[in-house]
């Protein structure tokens, strides 16, 4: 089966080998078309431009910075709504907000095309060794299509019904996350300043109730100061920001995830937003650092 992928970051470039590892045929695209030679070594043809994939691929999956980079790859001149048509199914597998999936479903299924959103938990190693964990809604008929390359991409897809409601699940986990990481960091930081191996707190967490995968992969990193990117701050602090406003649309009171964010925002602030998330360590230090002083 030829599948088109759009967007070549981090993930896009993991899912899109894996696919084409599986025996899929993939057509890319990424803004930055020079990303696209390594796919092309791979086996992968390159489109032109997203209406260029959509014209000649059936599915078309994209996996894209935010919610304006998705709706520029869709609206934007060349884009996926000029050739997208009876029988085509696109699937949006960025991290986005319920609203700007529904402009997206709207104006795609007016033009007699399939939508799916279907953001996945897991980063980049889960995603080079398809153990995302997929979270659909949408168009049914399309999810069921599309099995057989979740299958490929994740450990386990899960169909949430109406479209926004991937987007929201996406966002509720990620908004955990990030306040875990949050709380994670000013751990580390008040071990330090207590005069306690930032290691032994690391070891003892993992063996009571608290352990978890992200402590362990990421805290060891983190105490040695170094935060290769796999999940980007800058799209982590997007996550909460947009968490934030589910919870402002809701009702509901979130002042731990608020105050996630602002160490995000801190974050980025001092020029970390690219590095992993985990880099909001240096934020919180150096916040506790300007409170001593
Ligand atoms: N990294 C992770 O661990 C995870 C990320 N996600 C989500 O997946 C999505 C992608 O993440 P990731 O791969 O890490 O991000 P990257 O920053 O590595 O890649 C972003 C991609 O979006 C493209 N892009 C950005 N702006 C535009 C635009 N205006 N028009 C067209 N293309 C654009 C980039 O193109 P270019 O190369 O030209 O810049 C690139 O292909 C995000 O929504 C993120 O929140 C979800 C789960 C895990
Ligand atoms: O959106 C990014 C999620 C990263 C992860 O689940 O480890």
């Amino acid at each position: 089966m030829e599948v088109g992928f759009l967007g070549l970051g981090i993930m896009g470039k993991a899912m899109a080998v894996n696919l084409l590892r599986h025996g899929y045929g993939v057509t890319v695209w990424n803004r930055t078309l020079s990303k696209c030679q390594e796919l092309v070594q791979q086996g992968a043809s390159v489109g032109e431009t997203p209406a260029a994939v959509i014209n000649k691929c059936k599915y078309t999956i994209a996996m894209l910075s935010d919610p304006s980079a998705a709706l520029s790859v869709v609206f934007d001149k060349d884009g996926v709504l000029e050739q997208i048509c009876d029988g085509k199914g696109y699937i949006d597998m960025s991290t986005v907000d319920a609203e700007t999936s529904s402009k997206i479903s709207e104006a795609i299924t007016k033009k007699g095309g399939y939508f799916l959103e279907a953001p996945v938990s897991g980063s980049k190693k889960p995603a080079e060794d398809g153990q995302l964990v997929i979270l659909a809604a949408g168009e049914k008929v399309l999810y069921d299509e599309m099995v057989p390359a979740f299958d490929v991409l994740g450990k386990k897809s899960f169909f949430l019904g109406e479209v926004g409601n991937g987007a929201k699940l996406k966002l509720v986990v990620n908004m955990i996350m990030g306040s875990m990481m949050n709380a994670l960091s000013e751990g580390l930081c008040l071990a330090d300043r207590s005069g306690l191996s930032q290691q032994t707190l690391l070891d003892v967490l993992d063996l009571g109730a608290i352990a978890n995968p992200m402590f362990k992969l990421k805290g060891p990193a983190m105490i040695k100061g170094s935060y290769p990117p796999a999940f980007p701050l800058k799209h982590q602090q997007k996550d909460m920001r947009l968490a934030l406003a589910l919870g402002d649309e809701n009702a509901v009171s979130m002042p731990i995830a608020a105050a996630s964010n602002e160490a995000f925002k801190k974050a980025r602030s001092l020029g970390l937003g690219d590095l992993d998330f985990s880099a909001v360590f240096e934020a919180v230090k150096s916040a506790k650092d300007s409170d001593s002083a």
